[in-house]
């Protein structure tokens, strides 16, 4: 059966690391989603996002489009469909918004992984992995990091949350997740 792992959760709490993850030990690839956001140092146009003017970003077709911190993000469906043509199990990041759309669309499908961490710990990544101050402070004081950084209550008892706080222990619970869904969907063959 086909299923869509959603990556959610405020920046900087790991769902780009946790999407790696995926791939490389469980063979699940993400969905590359498009931005207007200015690239950054060491991300790849194509790889980390479809990398858009607002002219450009105007010209594709979504399934749901967000802003976040001042920025457009956008998924489409011809993504979503290219990549299941290919893989049964992808995964996709989204803001908290895009999660409860996609839920939405696919109820049966959407496996929704909410990731957390300690408040305090989070700004210290964030800081180590920002070039730019002005850009990371716009960033932190937005509604949308805000709002993030809790479960919505759309997503109440939809959502699988994870603390990151500790790598191993993720892996471990990432591990145990995907387990756990390889059972069930064995028994349902
Ligand atoms: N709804 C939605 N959110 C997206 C999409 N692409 C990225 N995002 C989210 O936009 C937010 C900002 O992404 P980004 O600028 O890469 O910052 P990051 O959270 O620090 O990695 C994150 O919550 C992403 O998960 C999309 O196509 N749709
Ligand atoms: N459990 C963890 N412990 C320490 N550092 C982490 C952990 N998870 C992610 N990181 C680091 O924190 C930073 C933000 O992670 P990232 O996956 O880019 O977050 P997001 O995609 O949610 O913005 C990166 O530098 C990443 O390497």
């Amino acid at each position: 059966m086909k299923k869509l792992f959603i990556l959610t959760g405020a920046s900087g709490v790991g769902k780009t690391t946790v999407s790696r993850y995926l791939l490389q030990k469980h063979h699940i690839p993400a969905i590359i989603t498009h931005t207007t956001r200015p690239q950054r140092l060491g991300e790849v146009d194509g790889v980390d996002y479809y990398f858009e003017t607002p002219t450009s970003f105007a010209q594709n077709n979504y399934l749901e489009q967000v802003q976040y911190a001042g920025y457009l993000y956008g998924s489409s469906v011809e993504g979503l469909n290219k990549s299941w043509a290919k893989n049964d199990w992808v995964s996709i990041v989204l803001d908290t918004a895009g999660a409860i759309t996609y839920k939405q669309h696919y109820p049966k499908e959407t496996v929704i992984i909410f990731l957390t961490m300690d408040i305090k710990e989070l700004y210290q990544r964030l800081q180590l992995r920002s070039d730019d101050q002005q850009a990371l402070k716009q960033r932190l004081n937005s509604p949308e990091f805000q709002r993030d950084l809790h479960l919505p209550p759309d997503l109440k008892n939809q959502a699988y949350v994870i603390n990151n706080d500790n790598w191993l222990q993720t892996q471990k619970r990432l591990d145990q997740l995907i387990q756990r869904l390889k059972t069930i969907s064995h028994h349902k063959k």
